[in-house]
């Protein structure tokens, strides 16, 4: 007898960066975070997962390729997970057996590895589909403790719309869990706009670099106790009252001051490049023009820029990205890609004016257009499973 499930789920993008852990082993972070999920129709992970009591041994294939499912992390999820489904005895009602064995097949339709929080998708869709396959998905905060032990950030993933992890206090992990603050509804004028910036050439690991920082910087103490809970409280606030001028000054100040805690890690740690300091640059000169927040960047372990901003600031933007961030000649159709035509026009001379800054030309690979989407979502068609009858990813 064989069990088999198909999800899919999002990425998510922090405005209040998680950065340091009290715990490495269960993931326990140093301080709260929160997230805005991203739609699954631009950026997701899709995975299968199938129990069978005569599979010879786990098994993951992660894109085509089979990789180690001796990966710690991987185990952490899989042995927490079947202490569940044991605990709850789930085979009695039809979920396989704990001690089945389980095949793993997950792609991302967008680069793994590229800065593109690829292991929040990936482990939260991983663990999604487990707790269906072992029925023990009731409680979507369990869930998300599952997630977690996966990749921090993966937790925030568990939800669509606008999501906080809480960092909790018990040194068991039980209450450092993810809860929406609001769904994927609540404030649908919010777009983003991902600059992949075209040098991918991955520096430090977040889970490296975090312990660096906690070993070494003074700073990452008081963002986490003085700066972050105020900073976390602000911003609930500011998108339950969809204030983007609130909302926008904390998402770049907090990313502002992640890469300063970064800067003062020992050895240092550099993310942002000259192209990101590019954008940086941009978007605040057409910020102070306009007299008013219109577009809010945020970075995390890399050089690529995510932006948040109001739908009606979109083609302005993408027309200044266009203008001062311009693709290789030839390169102009796929530039922007997303969920709706962003027509080219010129941006008013007062504003490029305003910026007067040096045209930087090829630097960045695409700009991924998106919005605020909803969680993970179960398959149902078995068409759309990546394994075959026998537990093979098919071709
Ligand atoms: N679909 C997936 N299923 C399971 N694991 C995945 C999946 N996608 C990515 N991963 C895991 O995440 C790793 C990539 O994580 P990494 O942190 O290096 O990149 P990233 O998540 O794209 O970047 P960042 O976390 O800095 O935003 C992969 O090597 C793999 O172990
Ligand atoms: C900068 C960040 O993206 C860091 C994410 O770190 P990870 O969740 O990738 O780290 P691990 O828990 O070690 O797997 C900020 C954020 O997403 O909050």
């Amino acid at each position: 007898m064989s069990h088999a499930v198909t999800c899919t789920a999002p990425v998510n993008i922090a405005v209040i960066k998680y950065w340091g852990k009290r715990d490495e082993e269960l993931i326990l972070p140093i301080n709260s975070s929160l997230s805005g999920t991203l739609s699954q129709d631009q950026l997701h992970a899709r995975t299968s997962v199938m129990a069978r009591a005569d599979f010879a041994s786990d098994a993951i294939w992660l894109n085509g390729k089979q990789e180690s499912i001796e990966n710690p992390r991987l185990q952490n999820c899989l042995r927490e997970i079947r202490k569940l489904a044991a605990a709850k005895q789930t085979h009695q009602q039809g979920a396989p057996l704990p001690t089945d064995k389980v095949h793993i097949c997950s792609v991302n339709n967008f680069p793994t590895a590229a800065g593109l929080a690829s292991s929040a998708a990936g482990y939260a869709c991983l663990v999604y589909a487990l707790a269906q396959l072992y029925k023990v998905g009731d409680s979507l905060a369990e869930v998300t403790k599952l997630a977690r032990v996966g990749s921090g950030s993966a937790c925030r993933s568990i939800y669509g719309g606008w999501v906080r992890w809480v960092m909790g206090e018990a040194a068991d992990g039980s209450d450092s869990i993810a809860e929406q603050v609001v769904d994927e509804h609540h404030w649908p004028e919010i777009e983003v706009l991902i600059l992949v910036v075209s040098d991918h050439k991955k520096t430090t690991s977040s889970t490296a670099g975090m312990q660096t920082t906690v070993e070494t910087s003074s700073l990452v103490k008081h963002r986490a106790d003085k700066v972050v809970p105020q900073r976390m409280e602000d911003i609930q606030n500011a998108i339950r009252a969809r204030d983007f001028e609130t909302f926008g000054r904390i998402t770049m100040q907090d990313s502002n001051q992640f890469h300063a805690v970064c800067l003062d890690t020992y050895p240092p740690i550099t993310y942002l490049n000259d192209v990101s300091r590019g954008i940086i640059d941009m978007l605040t000169k057409y910020n102070a023009h306009k007299g008013k927040i219109q577009a809010a960047y945020t970075f995390d372990a890399g050089p690529n820029a995510v932006i948040y901003l109001p739908r009606e600031n979109v083609n302005e933007v993408v027309n200044l990205v266009r203008h001062f961030f311009p693709p290789a000649v030839g390169a102009e159709a796929a530039f922007v890609r997303g969920f709706r035509d962003v027509p080219a026009a010129p941006v008013d001379a007062a504003t490029l004016q305003a910026i007067n800054r040096s045209v930087f030309a090829d630097s960045l690979k695409y700009v991924m257009h998106t919005r605020v989407g909803s969680g993970p979502q179960v398959l149902s068609n078995d068409a759309d499973c990546l394994l075959d009858a026998s537990g093979n990813p098919r071709l």
